[in-house]
């Protein structure tokens, strides 16, 4: 049996799980760490504590599985996007705390880069927004504000890298100093048509290219671990930012093939083969794990509020003592009795981008219950998951491409059946959760199998992929329509200035 080891390292935790080749979890271990909040607005993490978090996991999985280093075919790294570590090649020491991803220091950056007409140069090379968000201009803080740091990366002695690219150098020792595309495509700074960084947009914000890693596809020798440092040296054979990951592992390589991964917040990608479409309904292009040398691409959108309003429930209003709670209280009335929900509590992500709007609970009467509002927050993720399903449709379909015939799920709440029935009834097709929901991982776990010679390419990996349920669409299309409907008016309630 030949095992693959995956290293996840999320937001709040560093996880890692050893897979067989059945893609079947093993063992699994996870590190929560440090947020640091300097000030409002600002996200740091410690880089060193990522490493130590994330090294200990890795030895506490293998533990745990009872298996040695040396029984692992290959290491796959999948990480949190955008967030960005600075440190110096000869001491390896970082020069900053990493700016996270959440992290809206670099606003201002961005809007004077917006009132100076960079937009369309930008998302015709990068997908993206002009957005705080992404790596770039958070890199060009760290080269600004950190005395002498700019005078240094112009020298080559400092090196950037998203959160794969700095394990990878801790585990390599300093020997390898790379990312792939699916990361790389995050900073603002590639160029996702030529798989290169570009050097319009390095100029743009003045970033020195001594600073950047070398970029691989997804599935490829990205290093090999120094032998000390697990007791036997292991090669690093995929990487790939963790939405992306979640999409290979859900086996969704084809166009039109989507997921939506349910956590604190929603992030739903559709894959668009090997051609890049550009939104017209307030979504980002981005890279996709790529298998192989030639580009893949996909379309994505984010809910800003997805499961945390259910933890807004259990903390805020303490309707609930804990998140599974709200299954059965949303359950005990038959709808949300004309109550909406709209968890803009930190303004609204695609397809609406509205920074400035807050929540809003609207149609109450004098027999709304708690139930009720625990409803109206469910129903409040798969509507705002929803809007941003039918905007890829029609993106796909205005761009050529097929719909989406099918949503495949994961993430914290996707456990959760109510929820999963709304969305399907929603969106009028089938909702489906495989039977292996660590799906982040596992699409690290794959892109190092296939490049390892574990799986012999991404049939087999389609072939292995499992439904654990379905949840068949049964609203009639002019009730799901109603209600989109109601919802839309809900929407512009909370945005009303
Ligand atoms: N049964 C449930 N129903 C709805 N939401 C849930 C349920 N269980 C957990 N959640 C929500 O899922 C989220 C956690 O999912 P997870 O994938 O671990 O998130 P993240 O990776 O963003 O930390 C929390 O916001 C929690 O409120
Ligand atoms: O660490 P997660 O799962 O919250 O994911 C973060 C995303 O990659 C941000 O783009």
């Amino acid at each position: 049996m030949r095992y693959l080891l995956a290293l996840d390292q999320g937001t709040s935790s560093s996880r890692s799980i050893v897979f067989d080749q059945a893609g079947q979890v093993v063992a699994m271990a996870q590190r929560e760490f440090r947020q640091i909040y300097p000030q409002p607005g600002w996200v740091e993490h410690d880089p060193q504590e990522i490493w130590s978090s994330q090294l200990a996991t890795v030895h506490e999985v293998l533990a745990k599985a009872q298996l040695k280093a040396s029984d692992m075919a290959a290491i796959g790294i999948t990480n949190q996007r955008e967030t960005t570590v600075v440190w110096n090649r000869r001491t390896g020491e970082p020069i900053h705390n990493a700016i996270v991803w959440q992290d809206r220091r670099a606003e201002p950056t961005c809007a004077t880069l917006r009132s100076q007409g960079h937009e369309d140069t930008v998302l015709s090379k990068t997908g993206l927004r002009i957005d705080a968000y992404f790596s770039g201009t958070k890199l060009q803080w760290i080269l600004d504000q950190v005395p002498g740091a700019r005078a240094l990366a112009e020298q080559g002695a400092l090196a950037f890298g998203t959160v794969d690219s700095w394990l990878i150098w801790k585990l390599t020792d300093g020997r390898s100093h790379v990312t792939d595309v699916s990361n790389a495509a995050r900073t603002m700074l590639f160029n996702i048509h030529t798989n290169t960084w570009d050097s319009e947009l390095m100029g743009l914000l003045n970033i020195p290219d001594a600073l950047m890693p070398r970029v691989l596809p997804s599935s490829a020798h990205f290093g090999d671990t120094t032998a000390a440092l697990l007791g036997a040296s292991l090669p690093i054979g995929g990487v790939a930012g963790d939405q992306q990951s979640a999409l290979f592992g859900q086996a969704c390589f084809t166009p039109g093939m989507a997921k939506n991964t349910y956590g604190t917040g929603c992030f739903m990608l559709m894959h668009t083969g090997n051609t890049f479409q550009r939104s017209q309904n307030g979504l980002i292009t981005t890279s996709a794990a790529q298998a192989t040398s030639t580009p893949q691409y996909a379309l994505e959108g984010s809910v800003f509020i997805g499961g945390a309003v259910v933890q807004w429930l259990r903390d805020g209003l303490r309707a609930i003592s804990s998140s599974g709670e709200v299954e059965g209280l949303a359950h005990s009335v038959p709808d949300a009795g004309g109550v909406m929900f709209v968890p803009a509590f930190t303004g609204l992500g695609a397809p609406y981008w509205e920074a400035e709007a807050r929540g809003a609970i609207v149609g109450l009467t004098r027999g709304s219950t708690v139930a009720h509002i625990a409803r109206a927050a469910l129903e409040s993720i798969a509507f705002q998951s929803a809007a941003l399903l039918h905007s890829m449709n029609r993106d796909a379909v205005s761009g050529g491409g097929v719909a989406v015939t099918e949503l495949r799920v994961d993430g914290g709440a996707c456990v959760n059946d109510l929820l999963m029935q709304i969305q399907a009834d929603l969106l009028g097709i089938p909702v489906v959760r495989p039977a292996v929901t660590e799906t982040t991982a596992l699409g690290a776990a794959y892109l190092a199998g296939l490049h390892a010679g574990v799986y012999s390419g991404l049939d087999e990996l389609s072939q292995q992929w499992r439904a654990d349920r379905t949840f068949y669409p049964t609203l009639p299309r002019d009730q799901a329509q109603e209600r989109m409907d109601r919802w839309e008016r809900a929407v512009r309630q909370a945005t009303a200035r």
